[in-house]
């Protein structure tokens, strides 16, 4: 539905982004995870062809960015960060004023609006000054404006910075729902927000595609590492001594938990419980726990942005 091929921007000197390349498939809610200043803003303000690209290509819907930017504004919604809200009028002007400057015919207008108040859930509030609302629901105004003309593409960006924490699972909701019906492009820099929202993720990070993977698979490729915590009443000295024989360590962190009692993470490529639990207690070392763990998205994340191999 979206062919992101090797987008580069530059703002006279600066190289903002660096030759993007991605896919969106029909119906997904995907993810543009990256922290500040990673290129999010910049390839969704390229892809809703507010913005041309210094080099590079896309299509949007099938249409090219460059020669058919009318057709795929038309067929895309978009909710800027900061959306162009007028804030004093109220709901209603304000979603039908929008709906007659995207072309709905008149005798829609209404239909148009109704449509989109629902999907929103903003009908309480559609009579109201939108400079009195709520950050939650001016951003779900312009959550309503972008989805005005049932758009085939949504293009989201950071649409929950600044809201609490009610209003920010009010809003993924929303957004998930959009899915199937809709083929949403959703960026963040906010790990939980993306693994709750999008079945798939590309990570940006200095204005370059890190990697573009499922939320599961990304989360599978980390099972080539083992993470085993154990908790060791002993000196850090003599666990490091007992653990010295096993091989493939990777990683080996202490954490301190009370006066004689060590957290202990390791790291490797196999399953060595049954080595490390031997080890502990034939060094006469109290073994108090010993545990295996996931990998979060957010260390994955980490991982791949800080350039470590990733098994
Ligand atoms: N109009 C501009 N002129 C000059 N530099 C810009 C401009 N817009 C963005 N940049 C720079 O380009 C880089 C990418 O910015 P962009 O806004 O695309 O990142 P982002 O991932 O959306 O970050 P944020 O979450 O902070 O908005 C940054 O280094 C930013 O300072």
């Amino acid at each position: 539905m979206i062919d992101v091929k090797g987008l580069t921007r530059y703002y006279g000197e600066k190289r903002a982004i660096s030759d993007v390349t991605f896919h969106v498939n029909k119906g997904e809610v995907l993810g543009l995870l990256g922290p500040n200043a990673a290129g999010k803003t910049t390839t969704m303000r390229i892809l809703t062809c507010y913005m041309p690209p210094t080099s590079g290509s896309a299509t949007v819907g099938g249409y090219d960015i460059f020669e058919q930017s009318l057709e795929v504004r038309r067929i895309t919604g978009y909710l800027p960060e900061n959306p162009p809200l007028y804030t004093d009028m109220t709901v209603d002007d304000y979603l039908t004023f929008v709906a007659k400057i995207k072309g709905v015919p008149r005798d829609r207008l209404k239909k148009e609006v109704d449509a989109v108040v629902e999907k929103a859930s903003i009908g309480d509030v559609r009579k109201r000054i939108i400079g009195k609302l709520s950050k939650g629901y001016k951003q779900r105004v312009g959550l309503a404006q972008s989805l005005i003309n049932n758009p085939q593409i949504v293009i989201l960006d950071e649409p929950t910075v600044g809201l609490d924490p009610k209003q920010i699972i009010e809003i993924r909701q929303l957004i998930k729902n959009l899915g199937g019906d809709h083929t949403v492009i959703l960026s963040s820099h906010i790990l939980p927000e993306i693994e709750q929202t999008c079945e798939r993720v590309v990570i940006i990070n200095e204005g370059k595609v890190v990697v573009e993977d499922t939320v599961e698979n990304l989360t599978n490729r980390m099972h080539g590492v083992q993470r085993i915590t154990l908790q060791v009443e002993g000196t850090e000295e003599a666990i490091k001594q007992a653990l010295q024989p096993i091989s493939d360590i990777q990683k080996l962190e202490f954490n301190s938990k009370g006066k004689d009692i060590r957290e202990v993470i390791v790291e490797t490529p196999n399953d060595v419980r049954k080595e490390l639990a031997k080890a502990i207690v034939n060094s006469g070392l109290g073994l108090l726990e010993l545990s295996t763990e996931r990998f979060t998205l957010e260390e994955i994340f980490l991982h791949l942005t800080t350039k470590e191999e990733v098994a």
